[in-house]
C-alpha cells in the first residue's frame, strides 16, 4: 500500500489559499501514484481561533466538497487531516476520510483539546473513536494531541486497526516527544503509524515537520524533513500480524487485573 504524506506550510486564517494549495499537494500525490494521501491538522485555518466564526468551514462542506471532487477524479484515498468546522454554535477540529470513490467514509472530532494551544477556550471535543476501512484494511485516526493518550490508541487497535493516523501541529519545541511517542505507539500496538506534521511558523508557534512513518516492529520508514516535502512510502500491511505473532501482545493482555 503506497502512502503519500503532505508535509506543508499553512497560512494563517486563509482557508482560500490553504484549499487552492491542499488541491495542488494532492494533485502531486496522485502523480507518484499513491493509493491513500495524508494531510496534516487543521489545515484550512491553522490556530487562527479567534477569528473561527469568520472562517471555519460550516459543516465541513468545503472541505468534504473538494475532498470527494479530488478522491473521485484522481482515484486516490485522503485521510483529511483535519479541519476547523462550525456545527450548529459549535467548533471541532474535525478529520474526514473519503474513499478513492468520493465518499465520505469517516468523520472524527478530536477528543483531547490542547490547552496550551488554547483549544479548549474555543473547541469542542469529540466522543467517538475512528475506524474505517479502505482496501479491505481497517485502520484508525486520530488528531495531534491525542498522541500523548496511549489508551486512546490501544482503543483503535483493539477495535480493529492495523494502521493509524496522526496528522498535526507539532510544534518545534516538544519535537522529541512526537518521535518518541509515535515510535512507542507503533511498538505497544503493533501496528503501522503514519503521522503528518506541518512546517512554517504561527504567531505563537513554530513547526518543523519530522513527519513519520514507522512499522509494527518500531522501524522508522521515513523521517519528513523540516521543510515541505511529500513523502511516498510503501508499507506491507502482513507485518502487522507477523509482529503480532512472534510477540502476542494482544493474546497476553491480562484484562482480568485491569
Ligand atoms: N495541536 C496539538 O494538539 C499540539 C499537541 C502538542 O504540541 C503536544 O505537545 O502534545
Amino acid at each position: 500500500m503506497r502512502i503519500a504524506c503532505v508535509q506543508l506550510n499553512i497560512a494563517f486564517g486563509d482557508p482560500k489559499e490553504n484549499f487552492r494549495k491542499v488541491e495542488e499537494k494532492v494533485r502531486k500525490a496522485a502523480m507518484l501514484n499513491a493509493e491513500i494521501v495524508v494531510l496534516p491538522e487543521m489545515w484550512n485555518t491553522g490556530y487562527d481561533l479567534t477569528n473561527l466564526e469568520e472562517i471555519a468551514d460550516v459543516n465541513g462542506e468545503d472541505t468534504k466538497s473538494l475532498l470527494t471532487r479530488l478522491a473521485k477524479e484522481l482515484h486516490i484515498h485522503i485521510i483529511g487531516g483535519s479541519v476547523s468546522t462550525k456545527r450548529g454554535n459549535h467548533f471541532f477540529n474535525t478529520m474526514y476520510v473519503v474513499n478513492n470513490i468520493g465518499e465520505v467514509i469517516a468523520e472524527y472530532d478530536k477528543a483531547h483539546l490542547f490547552k496550551l494551544m488554547d483549544e479548549h477556550l474555543y473547541l469542542e471535543a469529540g466522543t467517538d473513536k475512528n475506524i474505517f476501512t479502505l482496501n479491505d484494511v481497517d485502520m484508525g485516526g486520530v488528531i495531534c494531541y491525542d498522541l500523548r493518550f496511549p489508551e486512546w490508541f490501544r482503543t483503535h487497535s483493539l477495535a480493529g486497526a492495523k494502521v493509524i493516523f496522526v496528522p498535526a501541529q507539532w510544534p518545534a519545541g516538544r519535537i522529541d516527544h512526537w518521535k518518541i511517542l509515535l515510535q512507542a505507539r507503533a511498538i505497544e500496538n503493533q501496528c503501522f503509524i503514519v503521522a503528518v506534521n506541518r512546517v512554517g511558523e504561527d504567531l505563537n508557534n513554530s513547526f518543523n515537520g519530522n513527519s513519520m512513518v514507522i512499522a509494527p516492529w518500531g522501524e522508522v520508514l521515513w523521517l519528513g524533513a523540516e521543510e515541505e516535502t511529500i513523502g511516498l512510502v510503501e508499507i506491507n500491511l502482513d507485518e502487522v500480524d507477523e509482529v503480532r505473532k512472534r510477540i502476542p501482545v494482544f493474546q497476553d493482555r491480562r484484562v482480568d487485573i485491569y
